[in-house]
């Protein structure tokens, strides 16, 4: 695991332009969907990330062969063949490191009729249990048993097409039960399923690999059960928590930056707060977007986070870092995980004004942070930092580097590309 640490020397408003890699949390449940078939699955506009090799090693250990190229733009292509599940086990030190692993379980199941899969257990950013996964499967015909910190799940003459009604909103238990019900007898209806843009790019390719997938982009997923699915190729779309997190960049640096590739469309929400707080946003549509703030200083926004389409929970940190610097006070409420706030305290050593009562914060505007050294726990958290980090003054120095090298593909490169003052060094 990489200790190194980004050291920031804040204060250069940036300038220019940074192209989105592929979304991380597209990618992960795309490269799980090929477990559902013995047929070659290619993937390009993967982004490189620890997160991406992470799945990588799970998947061989389960029988996926992985050949890895690089596609047409210069991106991580990934063609993943699964002639069968040789491995029914995802042991508890891969799953651990990254909770996404569980969306190893219901293409299994759906393919192998069994599957054991470690129990995530919680994280940084709050419990995040697994029962909407389970109960999905069960609603599918799955026997579930919990032993020894693993969940057993078995459907030894396939999984039958139900109604699966969630009772919350769960992105990773729409894609498990999505996926799992591709193979499954018959229909299956997914009510009040999350409808999350990854949710969607996900839908697709498996409708290219002939799975059967009507509502897409609604709560309301019908799901026709096929007995197999074909070769198909997809190209993930694009990180719009990457380009939400390089918008703040340029907000809270008084800059200016084209994000190419970024869809202003399916980032709404985010770009209202940052045009309501003052920034000017130019959409060049599938092109992307031009994003700056040159007059005054940031307006305080009330931000409440919320399931897709409403404001997303993993922007909610560097919104925070953003509105840290506003000219007023602002409440932001974070709906999603119950343990979201663990950069509020380094937030506050850098000289930001905020006062955490249960699941909201109150942001009192200081006129400057300072610059000083910072650890995060999670991956937003970190992002959160490095765009404080670039708007103090002084040096900010962001520790635990692997975080952010879960989520963000060159983050250096491309801040420092436009202006930024920021290097990795060795701790
Ligand atoms: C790899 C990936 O795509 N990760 C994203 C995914 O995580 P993930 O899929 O884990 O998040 P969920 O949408 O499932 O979680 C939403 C809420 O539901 C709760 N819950 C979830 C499942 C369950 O079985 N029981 C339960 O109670 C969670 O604790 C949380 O409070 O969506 C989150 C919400 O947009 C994002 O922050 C994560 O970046
Ligand atoms: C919380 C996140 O990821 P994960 O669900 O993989 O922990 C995230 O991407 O912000």
């Amino acid at each position: 695991m990489a200790l190194d640490a980004i050291q920031i020397r804040g204060g250069n408003p940036l300038r220019g332009s940074i192209q989105i890699s592929g979304a991380k949390n597209a990618a992960l449940p795309l490269m799980a969907a090929t477990l559902l078939s013995d047929a070659p699955l290619t993937l390009t506009n993967l982004p490189r990330l620890a997160d991406i090799g992470t799945l990588t090693s799970l998947l061989a250990q389960h029988g996926t062969e992985v050949t890895e190229g690089v596609d047409a733009n210069g991106s991580l292509q990934l063609t993943l063949r699964t002639p069968r599940i040789t491995e029914i086990l995802a042991p508890y030190d891969i799953v651990r490191k990254m909770r996404a692993s569980i969306l190893v379980l219901g293409p299994i199941v759906a393919r192998h009729g069994e599957a054991k899969v470690s129990l995530p257990g919680g994280c940084a950013i709050g419990n995040r249990p697994i029962d909407l996964h389970l109960k999905g499967l069960k609603d599918l015909g799955a026997d579930i048993i919990l032993e020894d910190g693993y969940v057993h799940a078995k459907a030894p003459n396939g999984l039958v097409g139900g109604v699966v009604n969630f009772p919350i909103v769960s992105v990773g238990a729409t894609e498990n039960i999505l996926m799992a019900a591709c193979l499954a007898r018959g229909t299956t209806i997914i009510e009040n399923a999350a409808r999350e843009p990854e949710i969607a790019d996900l839908a697709y390719c498996l409708m290219a690999m002939g799975a059967q997938i009507d509502g897409l982009g609604t709560d309301r997923l019908v799901i026709e059960g096929v007995t197999s699915l074909r070769p198909a190729t997809h190209a993930v779309m694009p990180d719009r928590i990457e380009a939400g997190s390089y918008a703040v960049a340029a907000a809270i640096t008084g800059g200016k930056i084209t994000l190419h590739g970024a869809r202003p469309d399916i980032m709404l929400a985010t770009l209202d707060v940052l045009r309501n707080a003052g920034a000017e946003i130019t959409d060049h549509g599938a092109e992307g977007l031009t994003i700056a703030h040159s007059t005054g200083r940031i307006r305080g926004i009330d931000v409440v986070t919320q399931p897709f389409p409403g404001f997303p929970t993993d922007m909610q940190a560097q919104v925070m870092a953003l509105m840290t610097l506003c000219d007023s006070a602002c409440m932001i409420t974070e709906t999603i995980f119950e343990n979201r706030f663990m950069h509020v305290p380094e937030l506050t050593r850098m000289g930001a004004d905020i006062t955490v009562h249960g699941s909201s914060a109150m942001i009192r505007g200081v006129r400057q942070l300072t610059g000083a050294p910072v650890m995060a726990t999670d991956l937003r958290a970190s992002m959160g930092l490095v765009l404080a980090g670039l708007a103090a003054t002084g040096t900010t120095t962001v520790n635990r580097v692997y975080h952010l090298d879960r989520g963000y593909e060159r983050l250096e490169d491309k801040l420092r590309a436009c202006g930024a003052d920021i290097e990795r060094i060795k701790t």
